[in-house]
Order: C-alpha cells, then sequence, then structure tokens
C-alpha cells in the first residue's frame, strides 16, 4: 500500500526516468549497430564488390551514428530532467526533516555538517541516479544483446566475450563497488568535517583574529584538508584500479575472440568457416559490449560514496524531533488563550541536571509577567516551553485549558509572538524583514513601530528607507538595532501571548525603558512574559517570578534575588 502510494507521488519522475532509460537504450543499441555495421562496411568494401551493394549499409551506419548521438542527448537530458525535480524534492525533505530539530540543536549535528549533506549528498543521490543507475541498465541490456550478436555470427566466441563481460564489467564493479563503499565513510566524513570547521571559523573569524587564534585553527584546518585529500586519491585509486581492471578484461577478451575468430577463418571450406566479414563484425562487436559496460566500474566507484551519501541523508531523516505532534490533535479553543505550566521538567540531550525542574506558573489571558534569573537559570528554556520547542520530561504545558501534547505544535507556536534573545536579520530588505510577522503590514505600521521603539533615528538614515537592504551584503545592523527589529517582528505579529526574551540586554537605560513602555502599551489585553536580567521598571508586571538552577524561586526568595542582582549589577 505505501509502496503504490509512494508510486503514486513520484509517477512524475519514475516516468521521466523510465524515459531515460529507454532513451540511453536506443543510443547504446544505435552504437551498438553503428560498430557492427561499419565492421561490415569496411570489410566488405576491402573486397571492392559493386558499390550498389553497400548502399544499405552506408544509409544503416548514417543512421546509427545519428541515432547513437540523439540517444545519448536525450539520455542525459530526460535523466537530467527527472533526476533534478527528484533533487528539488528531496532538497524539501530534508528541509522538512531539519525544521522540527532546529530548536533542540539539529540534534547535536554541526551547522557546517549539514549544509554538506543538503548540499553534497543531495547531488551524491542525484549522481546515483543519472551517473549510476540509468547507464548500468543501458550497458547491461546493451552488452546482453552484443553477446548474443556475436553467438550468431560464432557460436564459440559468445561464451568468451560473456566471460571477459562478467569478469570486467560485473566483477570488477563489484569490487569498485565495495572498495568504494569502504573508502566513501572517510571520504564523506572527512568532507562533512571541512565544511563545519570552514562554517565555524568563518563564523568566528573576528573571535579568533582578536586572540591572535587564526593561525592555530588554520593549520589544524589544513589537517582536516590533507585527511580529506587522501580519501580523495583512496577515491581515485579505486577509480583507476576499476577501470584499469576493465581495460585488462576488455584486453584479454578481444584477443581471446581474435584468436578463436582467426581459427574460424582459416578452417578449411564447409559450414563452419567465418567469413572475413563476419570476423570483422565479431571483432567490433565485442569491442562495443565492451564500450557498453565501460562507465560501470567509475560508475560502481562512485555509487559506493553516492550509498554513503544516501546514508547519511538517511540518518538525518531518523533523528527525533523534541516535539512530536499528536496523531489526533484536538482544536485550540478560539477567544483569549490562557496559560499554564504544572511542574514541568526539562532535560536536554546528554546533560546530567535538568535545565528546568518542576517548576510550575499560571499565565491568565492578559496578565504581564516578567522572568528573572542569573545566567544559566533555565530562563530561555521556560520561553521554549511555551513555543512547544522543546518537550517536558515531567509536568505539562495547557494551553487555553487542553494539556498542549494534545494540541499540534505549530497551532499552540501560531499564538505565540517571539524574540528571541539574538534576532536573525536576513538578507534582504527592512520591510521584508519585517513582514515576517505579519505579510499585510502597511508600511505606515512598519514605521510607526520603528519608531516607537527608538528606532526613527536610525531609520532616518538608511540610504532606501524601508527598501534598504539588510544583512551580509545590505547595511550592518548592531545587537542592539538587531534587537529591537526582533521585537518590532513581535509586536506585528498581534498574537495572543508575547514572549521576549532578554529584550533590552544590548540597550542603554534611556532606550529600555522606551521599550519596555512601548511594548506594554502596544501588548496591551496579549499576555506577556518578559524574560531579563535587569530589574528597572519591574514594577509594571502584574507579577515577577524567580529562576534560579531551573527551580522556581518562592515569592519571598524573589525579594532577596533581586537584590542579588541588583547588586551584581553595580
Ligand atoms: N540546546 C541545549 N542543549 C543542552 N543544554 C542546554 C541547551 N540550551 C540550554 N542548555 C542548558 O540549560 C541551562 C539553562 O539554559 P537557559 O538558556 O534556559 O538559561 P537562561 O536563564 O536563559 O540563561 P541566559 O540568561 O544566560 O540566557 C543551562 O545550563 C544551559 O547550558
Amino acid at each position: 500500500m505505501r509502496a503504490a502510494e509512494a508510486a503514486g507521488r513520484w509517477r512524475g519522475e519514475l516516468g521521466r526516468g523510465a524515459l531515460a532509460v529507454s532513451v540511453g537504450l536506443a543510443g547504446q543499441l544505435s552504437a551498438l549497430g553503428l560498430l557492427a555495421t561499419s565492421a561490415w562496411l569496411l570489410t566488405r568494401a576491402s573486397l571492392r564488390p559493386p558499390i550498389l551493394t553497400l548502399s544499405v549499409a552506408i544509409a544503416a551506419v548514417r543512421f546509427f551514428a545519428l541515432a547513437r548521438g540523439l540517444g545519448r542527448y536525450g539520455e542525459r537530458l530526460a535523466g537530467h530532467d527527472a533526476a533534478l525535480r527528484v533533487l528539488a524534492r528531496l532538497r524539501v525533505w530534508v528541509y522538512r526533516h531539519l525544521e522540527p530539530l532546529v530548536p533542540g540543536g539539529l540534534g547535536g549535528v554541526r551547522e557546517g555538517d549539514v549544509l554538506a549533506r543538503v548540499v553534497g549528498d543531495v547531488d551524491a543521490v542525484l549522481d546515483l541516479l543519472v551517473g549510476v543507475l540509468v547507464p548500468s541498465v543501458t550497458g547491461v541490456v546493451s552488452a546482453t544483446l552484443a553477446v548474443a550478436l556475436a553467438g550468431f555470427v560464432l557460436p564459440e566466441a559468445a561464451p568468451v566475450v560473456a566471460g571477459g563481460l562478467v569478469l570486467g564489467g560485473v566483477l570488477v564493479s563489484v569490487g569498485t563497488l565495495v572498495a568504494g563503499r569502504r573508502v566513501a565513510g572517510t571520504l564523506g566524513a572527512a568532507r562533512a568535517e571541512v565544511t563545519a570547521r570552514v562554517v565555524e571559523t568563518l563564523a568566528g573569524a573576528p573571535d579568533l583574529l582578536a586572540f591572535g587564534a587564526l593561525d592555530r585553527v588554520a593549520r589544524s584546518l589544513s589537517d582536516t584538508e590533507a585527511r580529506n585529500a587522501q580519501a580523495l586519491r583512496g577515491q581515485a585509486l579505486v577509480r583507476g584500479g576499476g577501470f584499469a581492471g576493465w581495460a585488462l578484461a576488455a584486453g584479454g577478451t578481444l584477443v581471446g575472440v581474435i584468436a578463436l575468430g582467426l581459427g574460424a577463418v582459416r578452417s578449411p571450406g564447409g559450414g563452419a568457416g567465418l567469413s572475413g566479414v563476419d570476423f570483422g563484425v565479431l571483432v567490433f562487436t565485442t569491442l562495443a559490449a565492451f564500450d557498453a559496460l565501460a562507465p560501470l566500474p567509475d560508475a560502481m566507484a562512485r555509487a559506493g560514496a553516492d550509498l554513503g551519501s544516501a546514508a547519511r541523508l538517511r540518518a538525518l531523516a531518523g533523528l527525533e524531533p523534541p516535539v512530536h505532534p499528536p496523531a489526533d490533535p484536538l482544536p485550540l479553543p478560539k477567544g483569549p488563550l490562557g496559560v499554564e505550566l504544572d511542574a514541568v521538567t526539562v532535560r536536554y540531550p546528554g546533560r546530567r541536571s535538568p535545565a528546568l525542574q518542576g517548576v510550575s506558573l499560571v499565565l491568565p489571558p492578559g496578565r504581564r509577567l516578567a522572568v528573572v534569573g542569573p545566567s544559566g537559570a533555565g530562563k530561555s528554556t521556560l520561553a521554549l516551553v511555551l513555543l512547544r520547542f522543546v518537550e517536558p520530561e515531567a509536568g505539562r504545558l495547557v494551553v487555553g485549558g487542553i494539556d498542549a501534547a494534545r494540541l499540534d505544535p505549530e497551532a499552540v507556536r501560531q499564538q505565540v509572538a517571539y524574540a528571541p534573545q539574538d534576532p536573525h536579520v536576513f538578507q534582504g530588505s527592512l520591510a521584508a524583514n519585517l513582514r515576517l510577522a505579519r505579510p499585510e503590514a502597511s508600511d505606515e505600521e512598519l514605521v510607526a513601530v520603528l519608531v516607537s521603539l527608538g528606532l526613527g533615528p536610525w531609520f532616518e538614515r538608511l540610504p532606501t528607507g524601508l527598501a534598504s537592504e539588510l544583512g551580509e551584503r545590505g547595511v550592518r545592523v548592531s545587537g542592539g538595532e538587531r534587537q529591537r527589529l526582533g521585537i518590532a517582528r513581535a509586536l506585528l505579529a498581534r498574537r495572543p501571548l508575547v514572549v521576549l526574551d532578554e529584550p533590552t540586554a544590548h540597550l542603554d537605560h534611556q532606550t529600555e525603558e522606551v521599550v519596555r513602555t512601548t511594548v506594554l502599551e502596544a501588548t496591551r489585553g496579549a499576555s506577556l512574559v518578559w524574560i531579563t536580567h535587569q530589574l528597572a521598571g519591574l514594577d509594571a508586571f502584574d507579577e515577577v517570578i524567580a529562576l534560579e538552577d531551573g527551580r522556581r524561586s518562592s515569592d519571598s526568595q524573589v525579594q532577596g534575588l533581586a537584590g542579588t542582582l541588583r547588586a551584581s549589577r553595580h
């Protein structure tokens, strides 16, 4: 049933793949026909017969030459068309598997490694289709036909050609596949390591430069690169070995066939005698058979690496997302949403102590809550629980009176406007960056929210206002500006629960006050969770809770903790 469903979903691609194989086969058979008819034509022409007796063969040579070219071109066209469609779907498939992992840190896979998988491994799977599967099918079919043709010309030659093909085509291919698989593991790991290190080095270049550590990192990068080069040499050896095996088998078989053929030609008269023309056809047919299988050893050496890539992609898809949607989610109730944490404990994978331990809190609709606590106390983890980015190990999150485990996590997220500690500025215009939160927001609304967050003077200085490009190739944005762009998105989203993680960490006192007042005003009617280290202005909130070592401090301790935080600030 599942196979039938999959076949239905991939019908277009399967059809194109079948077309590629058929056209490729037509090309290969034309190549075989071309060699056989050329051989016949050459040997026959050497006997100087009347030209008219050659005209059909001349036309056939022209036809096969044209058909071979067209067949090969068609195979590439249809094969790549099918493969590029598969590629696009495969990248989306990989991305869909990555998406739920992101908040939990990609399941421990490094960013550069993920990049290598999304780009390199997906391309390798494409090679498996275009460079391995199609030539293997067309090669095996046309080589079999070549054997049949050789057997038709001289029956004793058929087992020799078949044996040579099995040796040079099949056994050598199996050998290169096995050896290729072995080096593929090292190669894939080395390549992923190089990409991961380059990504990390580029991201951390300012720190590395500042501490004069760039040389050391560059040296270790070149060690990694050396391991990569060694693995590449291993792969080249396998490919070269495969080609040598094929060439030896082809040469040996050709010598055997020539010897057999010469013996048959020399035999005196009778039905068993081979004419010179047949002998030529036999030799060229043998060449054609090996020509058809020529791409196989190299393709199989690559297949080893390609299968490794496919396995890495499967492993990525097999990573468990931190939060699973329920099989039959309940709908979220309409109207204002209350949120509750009931003795929630969260432990990150590989961590012994929990990041949150038995934390309870009640957030009725419209409540303004400030969460304070020292670094590492679990404040950001609390925000991730509210966003359904992490699953509590014990306890539960209740949204609108329903256990969140019974709700679609995406539906819960739709209710939350979130500004992380370090919001990302995407490559694109300022307007596009803000409209991520609400695509239909008008230009006036975008400008108003920027001004309300104290970004008016910054906006005035931009070269082309809302159309100004931000990100790597555009206007550079400072830490405080980026943070306020994140808050602007959260305000524009107009959702019933607003969660802001350290919204004023990069801001001076005066701007901090402007931002706090704006947020409190703009989110009136919504519930607000304001996570902070800073204690100024907390009296504007309905409730202040403190976290320490993942636990919620008792209300009497909150005052004490406030004193500690205040002292640590001065
Ligand atoms: N993805 C993660 N994997 C493993 N441990 C994590 C992860 N994220 C956070 N932690 C750990 O969980 C604990 C709580 O982290 P959290 O980010 O929630 O603290 P915080 O109070 O927000 O700190 P800060 O004020 O410095 O941002 C810390 O010990 C942290 O190292």
